[in-house]
Protein backbone atom coordinates (compact mmCIF):
# COMPACT_ATOMS: atom_id res chain seq x y z
CA UNK A 1 0.00 0.00 0.00
CA UNK A 2 0.82 3.92 -0.49
CA UNK A 3 1.32 5.80 2.96
CA UNK A 4 0.69 9.21 3.62
CA UNK A 5 2.70 11.63 5.43
CA UNK A 6 1.45 14.72 7.53
CA UNK A 7 -2.01 15.81 6.88
CA UNK A 8 -4.20 13.11 4.73
CA UNK A 9 -7.85 14.85 5.27
CA UNK A 10 -7.83 18.85 6.08
CA UNK A 11 -11.23 20.27 5.96
CA UNK A 12 -12.53 23.71 7.21
CA UNK A 13 -15.95 25.29 7.47
CA UNK A 14 -17.54 22.92 5.45
CA UNK A 15 -21.20 23.46 4.64
CA UNK A 16 -23.80 21.73 2.72
CA UNK A 17 -27.65 22.83 2.31
CA UNK A 18 -30.32 20.97 1.11
CA UNK A 19 -33.54 23.68 0.01
CA UNK A 20 -33.96 25.15 3.59
CA UNK A 21 -32.18 21.64 5.24
CA UNK A 22 -28.58 23.02 6.66
CA UNK A 23 -27.05 19.46 6.30
CA UNK A 24 -23.92 19.91 7.17
CA UNK A 25 -23.43 23.69 9.40
CA UNK A 26 -19.33 24.77 9.08
CA UNK A 27 -17.43 21.66 10.12
CA UNK A 28 -13.62 20.97 10.47
CA UNK A 29 -12.02 17.69 10.39
CA UNK A 30 -8.20 16.96 10.55
CA UNK A 31 -7.27 13.27 9.88
CA UNK A 32 -3.59 12.81 10.56
CA UNK A 33 -2.35 10.40 8.33
CA UNK A 34 -1.96 6.71 9.70
CA UNK A 35 -5.32 7.33 11.50
CA UNK A 36 -8.55 5.44 11.50
CA UNK A 37 -10.67 7.84 11.98
CA UNK A 38 -14.51 7.48 12.69
CA UNK A 39 -17.33 9.81 12.28
CA UNK A 40 -20.12 9.13 14.57
CA UNK A 41 -23.87 10.36 14.91
CA UNK A 42 -27.22 9.18 13.87
CA UNK A 43 -29.56 9.09 11.09
CA UNK A 44 -29.61 12.21 8.86
CA UNK A 45 -26.71 14.17 10.89
CA UNK A 46 -24.83 14.93 8.03
CA UNK A 47 -22.76 11.57 7.87
CA UNK A 48 -23.00 10.66 4.44
CA UNK A 49 -23.44 14.34 2.86
CA UNK A 50 -19.57 15.02 4.36
CA UNK A 51 -18.52 12.20 3.22
CA UNK A 52 -19.78 12.99 -0.74
CA UNK A 53 -17.86 16.43 -0.39
CA UNK A 54 -14.45 15.02 1.08
CA UNK A 55 -14.60 12.35 -1.64
CA UNK A 56 -15.35 15.08 -4.40
CA UNK A 57 -18.53 13.66 -5.07
CA UNK A 58 -20.17 17.01 -4.46
CA UNK A 59 -19.57 19.87 -4.19
CA UNK A 60 -19.59 22.41 -0.57
CA UNK A 61 -21.43 25.20 -0.49
CA UNK A 62 -18.46 26.83 1.14
CA UNK A 63 -15.26 25.37 2.85
CA UNK A 64 -12.05 24.06 1.45
CA UNK A 65 -11.06 20.21 1.30
CA UNK A 66 -7.23 19.29 1.10
CA UNK A 67 -6.50 15.48 1.01
CA UNK A 68 -3.08 14.42 1.22
CA UNK A 69 -1.94 17.92 1.14
CA UNK A 70 -3.66 18.96 -2.46
CA UNK A 71 -6.57 21.00 -2.53
CA UNK A 72 -9.51 19.79 -3.99
CA UNK A 73 -11.02 21.96 -6.14
CA UNK A 74 -7.74 23.05 -7.48
CA UNK A 75 -6.57 19.61 -8.54
CA UNK A 76 -9.27 17.01 -7.90
CA UNK A 77 -7.91 14.69 -10.57
CA UNK A 78 -4.87 14.27 -8.35
CA UNK A 79 -6.98 14.02 -4.93
CA UNK A 80 -9.22 11.50 -6.42
CA UNK A 81 -5.95 9.23 -7.45
CA UNK A 82 -5.28 8.99 -3.21
CA UNK A 83 -8.91 7.86 -2.50
CA UNK A 84 -10.81 4.48 -1.98
CA UNK A 85 -14.56 5.35 -1.42
CA UNK A 86 -17.14 2.54 -0.04
CA UNK A 87 -20.43 4.25 -0.51
CA UNK A 88 -23.05 2.88 1.56
CA UNK A 89 -24.64 1.34 -1.97
CA UNK A 90 -23.08 -0.72 -3.97
CA UNK A 91 -21.32 0.79 -7.17
CA UNK A 92 -20.46 -2.44 -8.78
CA UNK A 93 -22.01 -3.71 -12.48
CA UNK A 94 -24.68 -6.29 -11.57
CA UNK A 95 -24.03 -8.21 -14.59
CA UNK A 96 -20.25 -8.61 -14.08
CA UNK A 97 -18.54 -11.12 -11.82
CA UNK A 98 -16.68 -10.34 -8.83
CA UNK A 99 -13.04 -10.75 -10.74
CA UNK A 100 -14.61 -8.82 -13.74
CA UNK A 101 -15.66 -5.90 -11.52
CA UNK A 102 -12.64 -5.63 -9.52
CA UNK A 103 -10.40 -5.56 -12.89
CA UNK A 104 -12.91 -3.06 -14.27
CA UNK A 105 -12.40 -0.75 -11.14
CA UNK A 106 -8.52 -1.60 -11.70
CA UNK A 107 -9.01 -0.01 -15.18
CA UNK A 108 -10.47 2.68 -14.24
CA UNK A 109 -7.35 3.52 -12.16
CA UNK A 110 -5.35 3.00 -15.05
CA UNK A 111 -3.82 -0.32 -13.98
CA UNK A 112 -1.72 -2.37 -16.60
CA UNK A 113 -3.96 -5.77 -17.69
CA UNK A 114 -1.43 -8.16 -15.85
CA UNK A 115 -1.45 -5.97 -12.36
CA UNK A 116 -4.87 -5.66 -12.20
CA UNK A 117 -5.93 -9.21 -12.89
CA UNK A 118 -3.00 -10.25 -10.10
CA UNK A 119 -4.45 -8.15 -8.02
CA UNK A 120 -7.88 -8.73 -8.37
CA UNK A 121 -7.18 -12.36 -7.46
CA UNK A 122 -5.20 -11.52 -4.16
CA UNK A 123 -8.19 -9.22 -2.92
CA UNK A 124 -10.56 -12.25 -4.39
CA UNK A 125 -8.89 -14.64 -1.40
CA UNK A 126 -8.32 -11.72 1.25
CA UNK A 127 -11.92 -11.23 1.45
CA UNK A 128 -13.04 -14.86 1.36
CA UNK A 129 -14.21 -14.88 -2.08
CA UNK A 130 -11.87 -16.85 -4.49
CA UNK A 131 -14.70 -19.32 -4.86
CA UNK A 132 -17.33 -16.35 -6.01
CA UNK A 133 -14.71 -14.97 -8.51
CA UNK A 134 -16.61 -16.17 -11.59
CA UNK A 135 -20.26 -15.62 -9.96
CA UNK A 136 -22.07 -12.77 -10.92
CA UNK A 137 -22.20 -10.25 -8.61
CA UNK A 138 -26.06 -9.46 -8.80
CA UNK A 139 -25.75 -13.23 -7.27
CA UNK A 140 -23.88 -12.42 -4.25
CA UNK A 141 -25.38 -11.97 -0.72
CA UNK A 142 -25.52 -8.22 0.94
CA UNK A 143 -22.34 -9.08 3.01
CA UNK A 144 -20.65 -10.45 -0.25
CA UNK A 145 -21.46 -7.44 -2.15
CA UNK A 146 -20.18 -5.27 0.57
CA UNK A 147 -16.82 -7.22 0.53
CA UNK A 148 -16.75 -7.01 -2.69
CA UNK A 149 -17.35 -3.03 -3.08
CA UNK A 150 -14.13 -2.64 -0.26
CA UNK A 151 -12.15 -4.85 -2.48
CA UNK A 152 -12.64 -2.80 -5.73
CA UNK A 153 -12.30 0.27 -3.58
CA UNK A 154 -8.58 -0.49 -2.86
CA UNK A 155 -7.59 -2.17 -5.86
CA UNK A 156 -5.81 1.07 -6.97
CA UNK A 157 -3.47 0.56 -3.14
CA UNK A 158 -4.87 3.89 -2.34
CA UNK A 159 -3.55 5.22 1.18
CA UNK A 160 -6.50 6.57 2.47
CA UNK A 161 -9.69 5.07 2.39
CA UNK A 162 -13.26 6.60 3.01
CA UNK A 163 -16.02 4.05 3.92
CA UNK A 164 -19.52 4.82 4.36
CA UNK A 165 -21.23 2.71 7.29
CA UNK A 166 -19.13 -0.53 6.01
CA UNK A 167 -20.73 -3.09 8.31
CA UNK A 168 -24.50 -1.97 8.26
CA UNK A 169 -27.38 -4.23 7.11
CA UNK A 170 -25.13 -7.25 7.01
CA UNK A 171 -24.66 -10.80 8.25
CA UNK A 172 -22.15 -10.82 11.27
CA UNK A 173 -19.44 -13.29 9.22
CA UNK A 174 -18.64 -10.54 6.98
CA UNK A 175 -19.05 -7.95 9.50
CA UNK A 176 -16.51 -9.45 11.53
CA UNK A 177 -14.19 -10.24 8.37
CA UNK A 178 -14.49 -6.51 7.57
CA UNK A 179 -13.59 -5.19 10.86
CA UNK A 180 -10.31 -7.24 10.76
CA UNK A 181 -9.40 -6.49 7.05
CA UNK A 182 -9.96 -2.98 8.28
CA UNK A 183 -7.89 -3.18 11.39
CA UNK A 184 -5.06 -5.04 8.76
CA UNK A 185 -5.25 -1.85 6.23
CA UNK A 186 -5.04 0.28 9.24
CA UNK A 187 -1.71 -1.65 10.59
CA UNK A 188 -0.20 -1.21 7.05
CA UNK A 189 -0.34 2.24 7.45
CA UNK A 190 -3.67 2.88 5.65
CA UNK A 191 -6.00 6.03 6.57
CA UNK A 192 -9.19 5.18 7.10
CA UNK A 193 -11.61 7.78 7.11
CA UNK A 194 -15.64 5.76 7.90
CA UNK A 195 -19.06 6.58 9.23
CA UNK A 196 -20.63 4.50 11.64
CA UNK A 197 -23.72 4.54 13.66
CA UNK A 198 -21.88 1.70 15.75
CA UNK A 199 -20.64 3.16 18.90
CA UNK A 200 -19.17 -0.42 19.87
CA UNK A 201 -17.51 -0.81 16.58
CA UNK A 202 -16.31 2.71 16.80
CA UNK A 203 -14.86 2.08 20.42
CA UNK A 204 -12.77 -1.35 19.10
CA UNK A 205 -11.44 0.09 15.70
CA UNK A 206 -10.93 3.79 15.73
CA UNK A 207 -8.23 5.86 17.02
CA UNK A 208 -10.08 9.16 16.69
CA UNK A 209 -13.65 10.11 16.93
CA UNK A 210 -15.79 13.00 15.93
CA UNK A 211 -19.38 12.94 17.40
CA UNK A 212 -21.86 14.39 14.61
CA UNK A 213 -24.96 15.82 15.29
CA UNK A 214 -27.42 18.12 13.53
CA UNK A 215 -24.76 18.82 10.57
CA UNK A 216 -22.26 20.14 13.56
CA UNK A 217 -19.34 18.08 15.51
CA UNK A 218 -20.13 18.31 18.82
CA UNK A 219 -16.64 16.76 19.60
CA UNK A 220 -13.59 15.34 18.16
CA UNK A 221 -10.88 13.34 20.09
CA UNK A 222 -9.12 10.23 20.81
CA UNK A 223 -10.78 6.88 21.67
CA UNK A 224 -8.49 6.89 25.01
CA UNK A 225 -9.58 10.50 25.80
CA UNK A 226 -13.42 9.73 25.58
CA UNK A 227 -13.32 7.10 27.32
CA UNK A 228 -11.30 8.47 30.42
CA UNK A 229 -14.48 9.76 32.13
CA UNK A 230 -15.76 6.52 32.65
CA UNK A 231 -12.23 4.11 32.97
CA UNK A 232 -13.13 1.52 35.12
CA UNK A 233 -16.52 2.96 36.50
CA UNK A 234 -19.51 0.29 36.65
CA UNK A 235 -23.07 0.95 36.09
CA UNK A 236 -26.15 -0.77 37.10
CA UNK A 237 -29.78 -0.21 35.65
CA UNK A 238 -32.75 -1.23 37.71
CA UNK A 239 -36.12 -1.27 36.77
CA UNK A 240 -39.56 -1.36 38.80
CA UNK A 241 -43.24 -1.97 39.34
CA UNK A 242 -43.60 0.50 40.81
CA UNK A 243 -40.96 3.28 40.28
CA UNK A 244 -42.65 5.70 43.07
CA UNK A 245 -41.85 3.13 45.71
CA UNK A 246 -37.87 3.28 45.27
CA UNK A 247 -36.45 5.11 48.20
CA UNK A 248 -33.85 7.78 47.32
CA UNK A 249 -33.27 9.44 49.49
CA UNK A 250 -32.53 5.94 52.15
CA UNK A 251 -30.28 4.30 49.38
CA UNK A 252 -28.18 7.32 49.45
CA UNK A 253 -27.68 7.33 53.41
CA UNK A 254 -27.18 2.68 53.30
CA UNK A 255 -24.67 2.96 50.39
CA UNK A 256 -22.89 6.40 50.71
CA UNK A 257 -20.30 5.43 47.86
CA UNK A 258 -22.70 4.51 44.78
CA UNK A 259 -23.99 7.34 43.26
CA UNK A 260 -28.00 7.09 42.21
CA UNK A 261 -29.98 8.32 39.30
CA UNK A 262 -33.67 8.42 38.47
CA UNK A 263 -33.95 8.66 34.64
CA UNK A 264 -36.53 9.55 32.84
CA UNK A 265 -38.47 6.67 32.18
CA UNK A 266 -38.97 5.13 35.97
CA UNK A 267 -35.54 3.17 35.27
CA UNK A 268 -32.60 3.98 38.36
CA UNK A 269 -29.12 4.44 37.67
CA UNK A 270 -26.74 3.38 39.82
CA UNK A 271 -22.81 4.20 39.45
CA UNK A 272 -19.89 2.61 40.79
CA UNK A 273 -15.79 3.09 40.69
CA UNK A 274 -16.26 -0.47 41.68
CA UNK A 275 -17.89 -3.66 40.79
CA UNK A 276 -21.46 -3.78 42.00
CA UNK A 277 -22.76 -6.12 44.31
CA UNK A 278 -26.07 -6.15 42.90
CA UNK A 279 -27.42 -8.63 45.46
CA UNK A 280 -27.37 -5.99 48.93
CA UNK A 281 -28.74 -3.66 46.74
CA UNK A 282 -31.87 -5.48 45.32
CA UNK A 283 -32.29 -6.85 48.96
CA UNK A 284 -32.23 -3.52 50.32
CA UNK A 285 -34.89 -2.38 47.73
CA UNK A 286 -37.25 -5.05 48.49
CA UNK A 287 -37.27 -4.84 51.21
CA UNK A 288 -38.36 -1.01 51.53
CA UNK A 289 -41.13 -2.01 49.24
CA UNK A 290 -39.90 -1.39 45.94
CA UNK A 291 -40.05 -4.54 43.91
CA UNK A 292 -36.94 -4.89 41.15
CA UNK A 293 -38.53 -6.56 37.89
CA UNK A 294 -34.84 -6.30 35.96
CA UNK A 295 -31.27 -5.27 37.20
CA UNK A 296 -28.63 -5.04 34.36
CA UNK A 297 -25.15 -4.58 35.46
CA UNK A 298 -22.50 -3.06 32.80
CA UNK A 299 -18.71 -1.75 32.66
CA UNK A 300 -19.04 1.81 31.68
CA UNK A 301 -18.19 2.15 27.56
CA UNK A 302 -18.47 4.82 24.50
CA UNK A 303 -21.75 4.40 24.21
CA UNK A 304 -22.38 6.25 27.76
CA UNK A 305 -20.04 9.01 26.31
CA UNK A 306 -22.00 9.45 23.47
CA UNK A 307 -25.21 9.64 25.45
CA UNK A 308 -23.71 12.04 27.72
CA UNK A 309 -21.98 14.52 25.00
CA UNK A 310 -25.08 14.44 22.30
CA UNK A 311 -28.17 13.88 24.84
CA UNK A 312 -29.18 11.02 22.29
CA UNK A 313 -29.86 7.57 23.46
CA UNK A 314 -27.99 5.18 21.77
CA UNK A 315 -30.78 2.87 21.49
CA UNK A 316 -32.56 5.36 19.82
CA UNK A 317 -29.87 5.79 17.15
CA UNK A 318 -30.25 1.88 16.82
CA UNK A 319 -33.85 2.00 16.53
CA UNK A 320 -33.47 4.24 13.55
CA UNK A 321 -31.03 2.50 11.35
CA UNK A 322 -32.62 -0.73 11.86
CA UNK A 323 -35.87 0.81 10.83
CA UNK A 324 -34.26 2.05 7.56
CA UNK A 325 -32.79 -0.90 6.81
CA UNK A 326 -36.35 -3.10 6.94
CA UNK A 327 -37.72 -0.18 4.20
N1 LIG B 1 -29.97 14.88 -1.79
C1 LIG B 1 -30.61 15.37 -0.74
N2 LIG B 1 -31.68 16.16 -0.89
C2 LIG B 1 -32.33 16.69 0.15
N3 LIG B 1 -31.97 16.50 1.44
C3 LIG B 1 -30.91 15.72 1.66
C4 LIG B 1 -30.17 15.11 0.59
N4 LIG B 1 -29.16 14.39 1.13
C5 LIG B 1 -29.26 14.53 2.47
N5 LIG B 1 -30.31 15.33 2.79
C6 LIG B 1 -30.70 15.73 4.15
O1 LIG B 1 -29.55 16.20 4.81
C7 LIG B 1 -29.50 15.75 6.15
C8 LIG B 1 -28.24 14.92 6.39
O2 LIG B 1 -28.34 13.71 5.66
P1 LIG B 1 -27.17 12.64 5.57
O3 LIG B 1 -27.61 11.56 4.65
O4 LIG B 1 -25.91 13.34 5.26
O5 LIG B 1 -27.11 12.12 7.07
P2 LIG B 1 -26.36 10.83 7.63
O6 LIG B 1 -25.76 11.21 8.92
O7 LIG B 1 -25.47 10.25 6.60
O8 LIG B 1 -27.57 9.87 7.87
P3 LIG B 1 -27.72 8.37 7.45
O9 LIG B 1 -27.00 7.63 8.48
O10 LIG B 1 -29.17 8.24 7.49
O11 LIG B 1 -27.15 8.20 6.07
C9 LIG B 1 -30.78 14.97 6.37
O12 LIG B 1 -31.74 15.85 6.91
C10 LIG B 1 -31.18 14.57 4.98
O13 LIG B 1 -32.58 14.39 4.88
Amino acid sequence: MNIMTGAAIRARGLEKRFGDVRAVQGIDIEVVAGELFGFLGPNGAGKTTAMTMLTGLSRPDAGSIEIGGIDCSKNPKAAQHLIGVVPDESNLYPELNGFENLCFSGALYGMRRDERRRKASELLELFGLGAAASRKFSGYSKGMKRRLVIAAAIMHNPPLLFLDEPTSGIDVESSRMIRSLLSDLHRNGVTIFMTTHFIDEAERLCDRIAFIVNGLIVRTDTVERLLQPVHGRYALNVSFSDAAKVPLMDLERAFPLLEFHMLPGGELRVESGEALKTGALVRFLEEAGAEVTEAKKRVLSLEDVFVEITGIGAGHMQKEKEGRGRR
